[in-house]
């Protein structure tokens, strides 16, 4: 029997998969022929033919949108290649279809075992492929757009609460591992109370959304986070980041929301919107917990409420952060 079957091949809608990716890990020449035939003008293909480049070129961006692994490899074999796909943060997304002559149900448990979406026995229908690479490829995005959604503040579009707690658990354990240390900056809107009162509620969310586009754009190392973690409470968390460089931000949030100079006429002192901020830093300890970060740029946070507002103060309460003036004045 050739080693490909010979089928109607019937095309996938290409306007629902055109621009999806497709990395094709294999090292036999006649089924890397077959694949290209029949997938490269649906998909944008990408070839590897060994473990490293497999790993290599998944971790690429543009990172591939699904992968069809072999078996059976040269150096390292497809269930491994998996295994260590799956447990890198970067990769773990990704879902993979073992392609594979061993068709017996060990070898099937094992592929799914391993993390894998899917299992093809060889010889490859290409009708069959190509709709399972279809099915995983919606599945995938629809997945993203629930993920999505269950991660972002519907009004301003920005991180939710969800988003954050979950961010500031992996960095918590990252810096941890590293020995670096992590920056929060808890932020919370003055006189928000009197700015809804004066304008309606209305006019105040369009203040929220106004705000937190602009403080998203100040965020954007990959693992820094911002998000929208209450009605008027929002949250930098900064990786990586000492002292120094969280009070610089903390200052450009401040210079950011003045110059919006959005006016807040029900507010008893300040005349426009600002927002005052809680700043605290840590190099975080195994027995430790994130909670302790939270709670000390919470103590910050009500320290520049009760000495006026629109400035920032830095948390007295975690090691390394103290300064000779914890109270910094930024206003404009
Ligand atoms: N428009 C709008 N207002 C919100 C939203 N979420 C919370 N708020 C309002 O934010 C206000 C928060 O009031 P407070 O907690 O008293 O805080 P504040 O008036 O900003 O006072 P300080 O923080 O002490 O300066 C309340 O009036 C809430 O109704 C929202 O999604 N949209």
């Amino acid at each position: 029997m050739p080693l490909q079957q010979v089928v109607p091949t019937i095309k996938p809608v290409k306007s629902a998969v055109k621009r999806s990716r497709l990395l094709i890990v294999d090292d036999d020449p006649t089924q890397l022929r077959f694949y290209l035939q029949g997938l490269n003008d649906v998909y944008h293909c990408q070839f590897a033919s060994s473990a490293s480049e497999a790993v290599t070129f998944a971790r690429q961006f543009p990172q591939p949108d699904l992968i069809i692994l072999d078996v059976v490899l040269p150096d390292v074999n497809g269930f491994e290649i998996c295994q260590i796909l799956k447990e890198d943060q970067l990769t773990s997304h990704i879902p993979v279809i073992f392609v594979s002559g061993q068709d017996d149900v060990e070898s099937k448990l094992k592929g799914f075992e391993h993390g894998c979406v899917d299992y093809i026995s060889k010889p490859v229908l290409l009708p069959e492929m190509q709709a399972r690479i279809s099915t995983h490829i919606k599945l995938k995005q629809q997945t993203i757009m629930l993920e999505s959604l269950a991660y972002t503040d519907p009004l301003t579009q920005v991180g939710n609460r969800r988003k954050y707690n979950e961010t500031l658990q992996r960095e918590w354990a990252r810096s941890i591992r590293y020995g670096q240390p992590i920056a929060m900056l808890l932020m919370d809107i003055d006189y928000f109370k009197q700015f809804n009162d004066f304008y309606g509620h209305g006019v105040g969310d369009d203040c929220l959304i106004k705000i937190c586009s602009h403080l998203r754009d100040l965020v954007n190392r990959p693992g820094d986070l911002f998000a929208r973690i209450g009605g008027e409470e929002f949250v930098i968390l900064l990786t990586d980041c000492g002292i120094e460089g969280a009070l610089r931000k903390a200052d450009e949030v401040l210079r950011t929301v003045s110059m919006l100079n959005i006016a807040n006429q029900g507010a008893p002192k300040l005349d426009r919107v600002t927002l005052s901020i809680g700043v605290a830093v840590t190099t975080p300890k195994h027995q430790e917990e994130p909670l302790t970060l939270f709670q000390a740029a919470d103590e910050a946070l009500y320290e520049a409420k009760h000495s006026g507002r629109n400035k920032f103060s830095v948390s007295k309460l975690m090691d390394g952060t103290q300064t000779s003036d914890s109270l910094a004045n930024s206003s404009t």
